[in-house]
């Protein structure tokens, strides 16, 4: 099966290099909610966990940010966490922080050790993505920087820039992910998928949302997508399959593709 650049921390792929890999979000809005959603998620063993951090009510507290990363991680034994505020500007929820509070946070949380990686828009002004870059580079944290549209599919330029701009601005892993009118716009994005897999140097990520896209969420490795979203306990987008689904999709594509082609 042809297998997209998998995506390493601290020199090592993630999960022994099994690709792609299966990220479950966790969107508690408390530290209890976050640990119940846990105890939900981890047997069904997703390989990375995501905290969308924008669903966190105690997110104006650093400390209780990063305690909260610490219980995570304690719980989750070896599991890579992936740290994401998502910007309202692309689907996340709203926040009281200012953007420069949000770095200052991001900061904190690299220096803490308690994460593995970490998501930032590369919309953002480039002075603050420099900012992430660098504290997540001398952390040891692996940047992701991405690209979302929930209204449409950009034109398959567009999307081939926001790939290019992510490894341009120094990301360790480029991440496109944008909603389809129709199934022309899904495969539009598994077509972008896979040339950018041809011409970067960096693992990617994409996925098409919503019903129509849901196909690429499982099959989007073949095209090059280093990591599907799924759904542990809840989902976090449009889309989203629960991780038994992936995995048996997985496990079908692995059987009928891995064996070399005539
Ligand atoms: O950016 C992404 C991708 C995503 O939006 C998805 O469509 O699966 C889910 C988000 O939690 C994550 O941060």
């Amino acid at each position: 099966m042809p297998s997209p650049r998998p995506i390493t921390l601290r020199g090592k792929p993630i999960a022994g290099g099994k690709l792609p890999l299966i990220c479950a979000p966790l969107v508690g809005r408390s530290l209890d909610a976050l640990m119940a959603e846990l105890a939900v998620v981890l047997p069904k063993q997703p390989d990375v966990l995501e905290w969308r951090v924008d669903f966190f009510e105690q997110l104006a507290d650093t400390q209780a940010v990063i305690a909260a990363a610490r219980a995570i991680k304690k719980v989750a034994g070896p599991l890579p966490l992936l740290f994401t505020r998502r910007s309202t500007l692309e689907g996340g929820e709203p926040i009281a922080l200012t953007e420069p509070q949000v770095i200052a946070l991001y900061q904190a949380v690299c220096e803490s050790q308690a994460i593995d990686l970490i998501d930032y828009e590369m919309a953002n002004d480039p002075a603050h993505v420099a900012q992430v870059q660098a504290c997540a580079r001398a952390n040891g944290v692996a940047l992701v920087l991405s690209f979302h549209n929930f209204s449409e599919t950009p034109a398959p330029e567009v999307l081939a820039a926001k790939f290019l701009l992510a490894e341009q601005l120094g990301a360790d892993v480029a991440k496109v992910a944008v909603m389809p009118r129709d199934l022309d716009d899904v495969l539009t994005l598994l077509n972008a998928t896979r040339r950018a897999s041809q011409q970067l140097q960096i693992p990617l990520i994409s996925m098409s949302m919503g019903p129509y896209g849901a196909v690429s969420r499982l099959v989007g490795g073949v095209f090059g997508s280093a990591l599907s979203f799924a759904v542990g306990a809840a989902s976090s987008a449009p889309g989203q399959v629960p991780i038994e689904d992936l995995a048996a999709v997985l496990q079908v594509l692995e059987r009928a593709m891995g064996q070399p082609q005539i």
